[in-house]
């Protein structure tokens, strides 16, 4: 066997398993009704009750029928391949850093141990509104745009036209989580004026010690919702709610992987919960998948939603502004930390 640099190396607990464990796996979820003009209202109460069963009972679901044209995704998948598949120095002329917290990076660390990947972020709108600072009290503000590789020259456009769809189904998404939590359908739209909403192409190299290493160590999405277009290799493993057992999510082709996000854990006030969830490597294939961070404007408070709070059941969290922790989660990728890192487990009250 090969050696892997010690950084990489999992704590004997956090280690893939030797066999995986397909079980029935995570819901999957046809958004037809509300992607075909005949369907009817009880065709969508029936859609709204799956997705609050998946949402309850695993934190993540697949869909179908989500009205993503398949070309767009061909084509990213595409322009990505060709960009990883550039030599690292080529890569490394749009790094992101400090000041450009968007671009190409080959280290990326989860929980202190370093992941086997390589990723390529870019933001959703042009500018990006976030804090300048960490600082709670600074409130400076900075614009961020997008750098763009040479290579492949289409690199740009096929992310931005990803990036339309995306959108499109994210609005789909909120509304029927909404209308789960028997909220008004537009009722979490607002949070997303001037969103900070991002995308990663990642790449997962084959791994000559895929039992000692993760691609992406177990962590839970920080934002309010990501929807993951993974590749037919599969690797992502969910921790199941109802024994904490780690389960492959196998790929099915043009689905999309949706998870809460810690954000709609508050909102919801704990009805939904952000799920663990982690990416296994092999040594054999590399892997591919593009997660999109749908994440509010800098702007919001984050707090239990009034209408799902009374005196018998209180906030169960207090509230925290989102611009702050984002900058905060941001700013970390260029810092050694010595404690952990913010979690919005801070906020149980
Ligand atoms: O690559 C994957 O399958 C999952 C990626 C993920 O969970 C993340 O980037 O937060
Ligand atoms: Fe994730």
């Amino acid at each position: 066997m090969e050696a892997v640099h010690p950084d990489f190396i999992q704590a004997p607990e956090h280690r893939p398993k030797p066999d995986v464990t397909e079980a029935e796996g995570i819901p999957l979820i046809d958004l037809s009704p509300v992607n075909s003009p005949e369907s009817d209202a009880d065709a969508l109460a029936r859609l709204v009750a799956q997705i609050g069963d998946a949402c309850k009972n695993w934190g993540f679901f697949q869909v179908i029928n989500h009205g993503v044209p398949s070309h767009v995704r061909e084509r990213i998948e595409l322009a990505s391949k060709e960009f990883f598949a550039l030599p690292k120095e080529e890569k490394k002329k749009v790094s992101r850093n400090e000041i450009n917290l968007f671009g190409y990076s080959d280290f990326e660390i989860t929980k202190s141990v370093r992941d086997w990947k390589e990723v390529f972020d870019c933001t959703i709108e042009n500018p990006t509104v976030i804090y300048a600072s960490d600082e709670p009290d600074d409130k400076e503000l900075k614009e961020l745009t997008n750098q763009w590789p040479e290579y492949p020259p289409e690199l740009r456009e096929v992310c931005e036209d990803y990036a339309a769809e995306m959108q499109k189904l994210t609005y789909k998404l909120l509304a029927l989580i909404a209308l789960s939590l028997g909220l008004p359908k537009d009722r979490l739209h607002g949070f997303f004026k001037n969103q900070t909403s991002f995308m990663r192409l990642n790449y997962y190299p084959p791994c000559p010690a895929p039992q000692l290493a993760l691609g992406l160590g177990r962590h839970k999405d920080a934002g309010a919702m990501t929807i993951l277009a993974q590749d037919d290799v599969g690797g992502l493993e969910v921790k199941r709610k109802s024994d904490g057992e780690w389960i492959f999510v196998k790929p099915t082709p043009d689905a999309y992987i949706v998870n809460v996000g810690d954000l709609i854990q508050v909102w919801s006030n704990d009805t939904y919960e952000s799920v663990e969830h982690r990416v296994t490597v092999n040594s054999q294939k590399e892997r591919f998948s593009i997660p999109f961070f749908i994440n509010p404007s800098h702007s919001v408070w984050v707090e239990p939603l009034a209408e799902l709070v009374d005196e018998q059941t209180p906030a169960k969290y207090k509230g925290y502004s989102w611009g702050k922790f984002y900058a905060t989660r941001k700013l970390s990728n260029f810092k050694k930390l010595t404690t952990e890192n913010i979690q919005v487990h801070h906020f149980k009250l």
